[in-house]
């Protein structure tokens, strides 16, 4: 076993045991827990500022908790740093946040591309993977630079650079925060239909209440603790 490698349930994706952040004297994150399996879809909203990103920074390991621990796939993602860090990320985490972080000057393949060549693939094998990824995902793959296309287009650009990588946890960030009605319904199938069609497990921050209403657990993050979502939560801001 390698080290800060724990023996944990086989289908869990993400196993977070009572997280605790603290920012100067405020506590952000009093005791969270969370069990994420793969092939399972979890909504989490709560009201702004209850640490909603501040919990995927930590899951990313971006940020270190005060307490607690996050295994990701097993390894202990807030023990590790560096190199080691970056390559447990790559390799297991894929993230769409609302705005996309797409360089708009390239073609949609090179943005997916980009994501499996600093993973370490080869140029040919990156760019057939993600001409493959965008034709699933019904996105021109070279017609226009990706700052040319609608915002639904732009984002299934940020779901399949998310994707390329094979994540066994994808993570989205209000990933229909920036979107109309219909686009928002399309990147939410999409979205949603991962889990299945990929077997990763699927985390999805949202405070949009249809959006969260469709995963097959919502949760709400409020006074720095996780609990199961009343109906209406998702709508407060
Ligand atoms: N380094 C820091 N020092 C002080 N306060 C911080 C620090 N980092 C985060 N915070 C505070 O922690 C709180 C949680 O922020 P976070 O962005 O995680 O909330 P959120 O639930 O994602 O909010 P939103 O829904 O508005 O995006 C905020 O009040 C933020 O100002």
């Amino acid at each position: 076993m390698r080290a800060g490698t724990l023996k944990s349930a086989d289908s869990a994706v993400l196993e977070i045991c009572d997280l605790r952040y603290r920012a100067g004297d405020r506590i952000i994150l009093e005791s969270v827990d969370l069990v994420v399996n793969s092939g399972e879809s979890v909504a989490i909203s709560g009201p702004s500022g209850s640490g909603k990103s501040t919990l995927l920074m930590c899951v990313l390991g971006l940020l270190k908790a005060d307490e607690g621990s996050v295994l990701v796939r097993g390894e202990r993602i807030d023990r590790l740093s560096g190199r080691r860090l970056l390559r447990h990320r790559r390799e297991s985490i894929g993230v769409v946040f609302q705005s996309g972080e797409l360089l708009p000057e390239l073609v949609p393949v090179e943005n997916v591309a980009v994501a499996a060549l600093l993973a370490g693939v080869a140029r040919a094998e990156a760019f057939a993977q993600a001409e493959q990824l965008l034709a699933d995902l019904k996105v021109p793959a070279d017609a226009m630079d990706t700052g040319a296309l609608s915002g639904g287009e732009r984002q299934r650009v940020a779901v399949a650079r998310a994707l390329i990588n094979k994540p066994a946890l994808l993570l989205a960030d209000e990933p229909t925060g920036a979107l109309d009605s219909t686009s928002r319904e399309t990147v939410a199938d999409l979205l949603y239909s991962l889990p299945d069609r990929w077997n990763c497990g699927l985390v999805v921050v949202t405070h949009d209440h249809a959006v969260a209403s469709r995963a097959q657990r919502r949760l709400l993050l409020q006074d720095g603790r996780l609990t199961p979502a009343p109906a209406e939560a998702g709508v407060a801001r």
